[in-house]
């Protein structure tokens, strides 16, 4: 059975040093959840907390209501899988999954048969007497995984294990591991500092900082309206803009540059009539070239054929050089040097206070 956890009030301390403040969080039973941030911020910390490998020095973490706190490691029903696969060399890949079974008093036909199933559920049945050593990098880390969820956990572990995989291959598994999740339905907390593959394999995610959660959504949520600069920045790529944002005649208008200003109509804060300095964050697929002669006054300054896309480095009247992302056409590139006008589709831009920390943009309704 799947179980959902809590965090209330969580502190982490190493010394005097703290390094989770009262964190406050809640997992759903049987949800692939991501804890995502760049090294240092704390994901590992709170991880092993959770497994009962770190002490908890303030707070507490329940399973379904149930504080854990005091529980031992061994007595909290967890299934681990770490990015160094953690498997024993000299046992094959039967043996190591069956390994798990061993302390739990059950027939041998009972453990062989949900090895079996799990190398199916895994899909490396086909391997099962192999010794690590022939396997891939993949392939060992279906069978930690498959080792993992034998003992048929209450919560599921992740911590980066897909780091020592090469890029296709990380690609291959992470669509693996979030099918495995999906088909057994165990509560999942992911660690990684890859903002693709969280957005890839997560139902939610907490973007953290400092050991302070900034944003907790699901994948869309957090591309589309981050809660914050930080995150704006970290999750994808976008081009933070200095603006201004002012009331008139009810009607919200951002001020992008000189010559472009344009309604928005999801402004969520009240905000007094006089302009207020904003940060504006526009993602490079969200920058249209005007066809009007109307924008944002700006000069092409070189472009990248991608394909399907071309990436253009374009320099604003501002003076901020941004990125944009256009469908490739038929014909040539833009040239250097070419003049254009951008503007932004405003639904999906976010709008934040002077400091970045407050989004004054919601949904559009
Ligand atoms: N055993 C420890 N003793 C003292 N400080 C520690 C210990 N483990 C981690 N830290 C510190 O706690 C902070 C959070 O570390 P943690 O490993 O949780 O970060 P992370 O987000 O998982 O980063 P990474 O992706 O690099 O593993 C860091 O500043 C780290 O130096």
């Amino acid at each position: 059975m799947s179980v959902a956890i809590s965090f209330k009030d969580v502190v982490k301390k190493y010394g005097e040093t703290v390094v989770i403040p009262e964190l406050t969080l809640n997992i759903k039973q049987g949800e692939f959840f991501t804890l995502l941030g760049p090294s240092g911020c704390g994901k590992t910390t709170l991880l092993r907390m959770v497994a009962g490998f770190n002490s908890i020095e303030g707070g507490a973490i329940s399973f379904n209501d149930r504080v854990i706190n005091q529980v031992a490691p061994g007595k909290r029903n967890i299934g681990m899988v770490f990015q160094n696969y953690a498997i024993f060399p000299h046992l094959t890949v039967k043996g190591n999954v069956a390994f798990g079974l061993q302390n739990r008093k059950i027939s041998k036909e009972e453990t062989n048969k949900k090895v079996d199933e799990v190398l199916k559920t895994v899909q490396i049945d086909a391997y099962k007497d192999r010794l690590p050593q022939n396997l891939s990098g993949g392939q060992q880390q279906r069978v930690a995984l498959a080792r993992a969820i034998v003992i048929r956990p209450d919560v599921l572990l992740m911590d980066e294990p897909l780091s020592n995989l090469d890029a296709k291959l990380r690609i291959e598994m992470r669509n693996a591991i979030k099918e495995i999740q999906n088909s057994v339905g165990i509560t999942t907390v992911y660690v990684t500092h890859d903002q693709e593959e969280a957005m890839a394999v997560s139902d939610r995610i907490a973007v953290m900082k400092s050991g302070i959660i900034q944003h907790v959504g699901t994948p869309q949520e957090i591309y589309q309206r981050p809660a914050n600069i930080f995150v704006a920045t970290f999750i994808g790529h976008t081009n933070i803009m200095e603006g201004s944002l002012s009331l008139d005649q009810g009607e919200y208008r951002v001020r992008f540059s000189p010559s472009y200003e344009e309604r928005v109509t999801n402004i969520q804060m009240p905000v007094a009539s006089g302009g207020l300095p904003v940060k504006i964050s526009v993602r490079p697929e969200e920058f249209m070239i005007s066809e009007d002669g109307t924008g944002i006054h700006a000069k092409i300054v070189n472009s990248i054929f991608l394909g399907q896309n071309t990436h253009y480095f374009v320099d604003l009247e501002t003076g901020l050089r941004v990125q944009i992302t256009q469908e490739s056409t038929a014909g040539n590139l833009l040239k250097p040097g070419t003049k254009i006008q951008l503007k932004a589709n405003m639904n999906k831009v976010n709008v934040y206070d002077e400091q970045g920390e407050v989004n004054y943009t919601g949904a559009i309704l």
